[in-house]
């Protein structure tokens, strides 16, 4: 639950937290017109840092562009305008979801007509699929939901309602005791979780669904593929079909909410030892590392706060 008091940044001003409201007949609200990011800003031995801060941002602007959204800022005064929120609010560790959605003018489907607002919001969020999901795993379910087929809604684009898709996979895996869904795509080959990319590990190599393909083009997942190059290990980018996910030695999803989680079992057949493996624990040791300013910030991925 969110503890109300801070100031979220609407329009390019700061407004209280429960005065940043829209009318009920925003076009987003009955259309699910919306492009956003999820972006964390860890609080490192060094001081407050935002990952990969303008990765997000220029993705968040090309949702847009997909959808001909005209986001009224530029790139870099939504970067300012994210560090000014985290700072204005006194963030140390926060996760932070920049919005930029269709407002109130009319109805109708055709959405050129309505304003768009853009909204920055910063609050603390801990770990996305439970405290012990770091270092214990969790348990995930192929869903029978499958992800978009190519030139219904753009994948590429992560936009709100790309998130009815992930919402049914996410009950119904649920609802069948799992803690998350893995959704395959239009050809029946793995696709990604409901807010998740995932990595299968096979003979000390990592296999990964292709981007942009049917999945959104995860910004965490490129920084654990960029950590495993340099570790030498090799990262196949290719159509992995479901059964893979039985005979995988280790799995582990990444996103900016769930970072680095290991999976220890996939429609109640235990994957390897059941136990978080060891490849994904040298990667999420050494994600968890540099996002805590423990380990050199080779990629320079770090925005500090000031
Ligand atoms: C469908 C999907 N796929 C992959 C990812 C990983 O992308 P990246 O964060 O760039 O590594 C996310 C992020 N999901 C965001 C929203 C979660 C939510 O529940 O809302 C997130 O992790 O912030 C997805 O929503």
């Amino acid at each position: 639950a969110f503890d109300e008091t801070g100031k979220i940044w609407f329009n390019g001003e700061f407004v209280n937290w429960k005065d940043a409201n829209i009318h009920v007949l925003s076009h987003v609200v009955h259309y699910g017109s919306s492009v956003f990011e999820g972006i964390r800003c860890y609080n490192t031995k060094k001081g407050s840092a935002i990952l990969r801060l303008r990765e997000h941002v220029e993705r968040l602007f090309n949702s847009g562009k997909i959808y001909r959204m005209e986001i009224p800022y530029t790139v870099d005064e939504i970067c300012d305008a994210i560090i000014e929120t985290v700072k204005v609010n006194n963030l140390k560790d926060c996760y932070i979801r920049p919005i930029a959605f269709r407002g109130y003018r009319e109805l109708g489907v055709y959405p050129l007509n309505c304003p768009m607002d853009t909204v920055i919001a910063a609050w603390e969020w801990g770990k996305y699929l439970g405290d012990d999901a770091i270092e214990n795993g969790v348990d995930i379910g192929v869903s029978t939901w499958r992800r978009m087929a190519p030139n219904t809604l753009p994948n590429m684009a992560k936009a709100g309602a790309n998130y009815m898709n992930s919402q049914l996979a996410k009950m119904e895996s649920v609802s069948n005791g799992f803690d998350e869904a893995i959704m395959l795509d239009y050809h029946g080959t793995v696709s990604e979780g409901s807010g998740e990319n995932i990595f299968l590990v096979k003979d000390g190599e990592l296999y990964t669904p292709h981007a942009s393909l049917s999945l959104l083009s995860g910004i965490t997942r490129d920084s654990i593929a960029k950590l495993a190059q340099d570790m030498g290990i090799k990262v196949n980018e290719e159509a992995i079909p479901r059964e893979m996910l039985y005979l995988a030695d280790e799995i582990f999803m990444t996103g900016t909410a769930a970072e680095v989680t290991p999976v220890r079992s996939v429609d109640g057949i235990k994957i390897g030892n059941g136990k978080r493996g060891e490849i994904t624990e040298k990667l999420q040791t050494k994600f968890f590392n540099i996002v805590g300013g423990v380990e050199e910030d080779e990629h320079g991925w770090l925005t500090f706060i000031e």
